[in-house]
């Protein structure tokens, strides 16, 4: 389980988040939605290790206070996250990028086994090994990306908005791809997504975030039918009665 507790994060006077609290369980996708400008990237970085957060912010790995790590760390902790925009080095080739994510000491006993089971994941990466990252196709750049985190043997993924860009086809795809890692290799998954009507299909749990603060939460399967999501993430009218 990956326990988080106040965490509050300021940019300089402007206060992106208030005390935020969230669960993530292993196995399980869970997903933070909230409107432009919510919060949602800052909470990945900030758990991520990517921005500081102000003091009293909890972080627990399998029980382990992480809160106060850099970056790195948090990695070797088990915990990998997938930027917004991919990050991935475009002038590398996809096995290149692919050994850069195998880097953590958690990963490097077994590099060859991750790398098949990555492989096994998203067969398509295998015939596109030698190929330079940034000629990848949109779709194909989100694989790498989602390769990359899981060569560093997560326990916890942390996804930023992996549908930018991609057709509703390969969105379903990537959700597929995800429902997977979560099941089989028992990952625990943080997405956060636009696209709240997809992620709440596949997701287990959710979390609502509105001006750095969560304003509700509940099993997604409750979330998709509950008026205040319907009418705020999936922009329809909800009708009395
Ligand atoms: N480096 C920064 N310096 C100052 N303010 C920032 C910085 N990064 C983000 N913010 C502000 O913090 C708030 C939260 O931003 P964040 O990117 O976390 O939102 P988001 O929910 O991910 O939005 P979106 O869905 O548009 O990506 C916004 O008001 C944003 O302008």
């Amino acid at each position: 389980m990956l326990e988080i507790q106040n965490v509050s994060v300021r940019y300089g006077w402007h206060q992106a988040l208030f005390d935020v609290a969230a669960n993530v369980r292993r196995g399980r996708i869970t997903v933070l939605l909230g409107t432009n400008g919510a919060g949602k990237s800052t909470f990945l970085k900030a758990l991520g290790g990517l921005v500081p957060t102000e003091p009293g912010a909890s972080v627990r790995l399998g029980g382990v206070e992480i809160a106060r790590m850099p970056a790195h760390r948090r990695v070797e902790a088990g915990l990998a996250l997938v930027p917004e925009g991919r990050g991935i080095f475009g002038k590398l080739s996809v096995a290149e990028n692919l050994h850069l994510g195998g880097f953590a000491h958690r990963a490097r006993t077994d590099e060859k086994a991750r790398l098949e089971h990555v492989l096994e994941l998203f067969p398509r990466l295998r015939e596109r090994l030698p190929q330079i990252a940034r000629t990848m196709s949109g779709g194909e750049q989100q694989m790498v990306a989602m390769g990359r985190a899981m060569m560093s043997r997560p326990d916890f993924l942390m996804l930023d908005e992996p549908s930018l860009g991609l057709s509703p086809l390969l969105s379903k795809d990537m959700f597929r791809s995800l429902r997977r890692i979560a099941t089989e290799a028992d990952i625990g998954i943080l997405l956060v997504e636009q696209n709240a009507r997809l992620s709440l299909e596949i997701a287990d749990f959710g979390y609502l975030l509105e001006n750095g603060h969560i304003v509700g939460q509940g099993p997604a399967d409750e979330l998709r039918t509950s008026p205040d999501v319907l009418r705020a993430y999936l922009g329809e009218d909800v009708v009395p009665g």
